[in-house]
């Protein structure tokens, strides 16, 4: 930790705390520092080459993870400083004061193009909710956090499920199956429910209460200030039977999501992305690209006709027999400012 000065605590979580830290260069990183000492050293090595797998995570809506190291019994990811806050906090602060259909879908198909690109490297998240959403400054871009490790961590983490939340636990999880891709996509449905209702889709004053409620699938209607496909999303997300719960790239293309997700293509398709360095590699110039910020300059200069070829370049279009798949490829559009 020499080379971070922790200036506070931002939160705590059930696997460890997070620290606000001030790195040799003067930018602001957020140091997660988890108790290892239960671990085998097999273990803790398993651990940091999941740290590591995430580092290669390049993805405008993924947290950047900056380097990891074990120190003192504890391993300590360093990562981007999302200033934001979290989704959950978002919501809190909104006092009851619902959001529109556009602004949900923004904040929603980032998450979605995140989770793809997790789902597309073979990682799934596993803890997905509203308080591992951050958000940059302006609140404008979402960023995933605090996955991959979980699977490692669980064993040893002293509480994790009287700390953490369990309201977002699948189904299938509760009755003891095995976590799959489409669990976080209950978990996905969750968060839709409570960025559209302010409340969240299961909740109850005791562990087996919620269980009972999650097992049954009965939410509270969502009420009329959406449109009826996002209410038909969401019940689909939130579908007792695993197989029967949308893929990512068919919520990514159905009509509800298509014009969000090229337009935030458009937007952030060159937010850069902090690549993985080592502190003694820093310049100021590199700590001018760790900060994220949408590029407008490309789309201001375009004409609507080069604006078109730009997105198709980006749209990789197949046919998979049965229909034809457009995936978004918003990944490989990131490149440094
Ligand atoms: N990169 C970050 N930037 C800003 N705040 C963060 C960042 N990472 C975590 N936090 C804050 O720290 C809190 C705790 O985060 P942490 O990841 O330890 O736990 P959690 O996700 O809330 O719970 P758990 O680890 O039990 O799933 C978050 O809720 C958030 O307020």
């Amino acid at each position: 930790m020499n080379n971070y000065e922790k200036l506070s605590v931002v939160g705590r979580g059930a696997h460890g705390i997070c620290y606000l830290c001030r790195r040799a260069d003067g930018e602001k990183v957020i140091v997660k520092q988890i108790p290892v000492d239960g671990m085998s050293a097999q273990e803790k090595q398993a651990t940091l080459g999941e740290v590591k797998l995430l580092q290669m995570l390049g993805h405008p809506n993924i947290i950047g993870y900056y380097e990891n190291f074990i120190e003192d019994s504890a391993l300590c990811i360093v990562m981007q400083y999302a200033q934001g806050g979290t989704l959950c906090d978002m919501l809190e602060q909104r006092s009851g004061c619902l959001m529109d259909e556009e602004r949900i879908l923004h904040y929603f198909t980032q998450i979605v193009l995140s989770l793809h690109h997790l789902h597309s490297k073979q990682i799934l998240h596993r803890d997905l909710k509203t308080q591992n959403i951050l958000l940059n400054r302006a609140r404008t871009i979402c960023k995933l956090s605090d996955f991959g490790i979980s699977k490692h961590l669980e064993t040893h983490s002293r509480a994790s499920t009287v700390i953490g939340t369990p309201s977002y636990l699948s189904p299938e999880i509760c009755e003891g199956r095995a976590y799959n891709h489409k669990s976080d996509l209950w978990s996905l449905g969750c968060i839709l429910y409570e960025m559209v209702t302010l409340k969240r889709a299961f909740d109850a004053p005791t562990f087996p209460a919620l269980v009972m409620k999650i097992t049954k699938g009965k939410f509270d209607p969502v009420g009329d200030h959406v449109s009826a496909p996002l209410k038909s999303l969401i019940s689909s997300l939130l579908n007792l039977n695993e197989n029967r719960r949308p893929e990512l790239r068919d919520i990514l293309t159905s009509p509800l999501m298509v014009p969000v997700a090229l337009r935030l293509t458009l937007e952030m398709g060159t937010v850069s992305l902090p690549a993985p360095i080592k502190p003694g590699q820093l310049t100021p110039n590199i700590a001018q690209r760790l900060r994220t910020r949408p590029d407008n300059r490309l789309s201001q200069h375009m004409t609507p006709r080069t604006k078109y070829d730009f997105v198709r370049q980006r749209i990789v279009t197949w046919d998979s027999g049965m229909k034809n798949l457009v995936e978004l490829t918003l990944s490989s559009t990131s490149t440094p400012v």
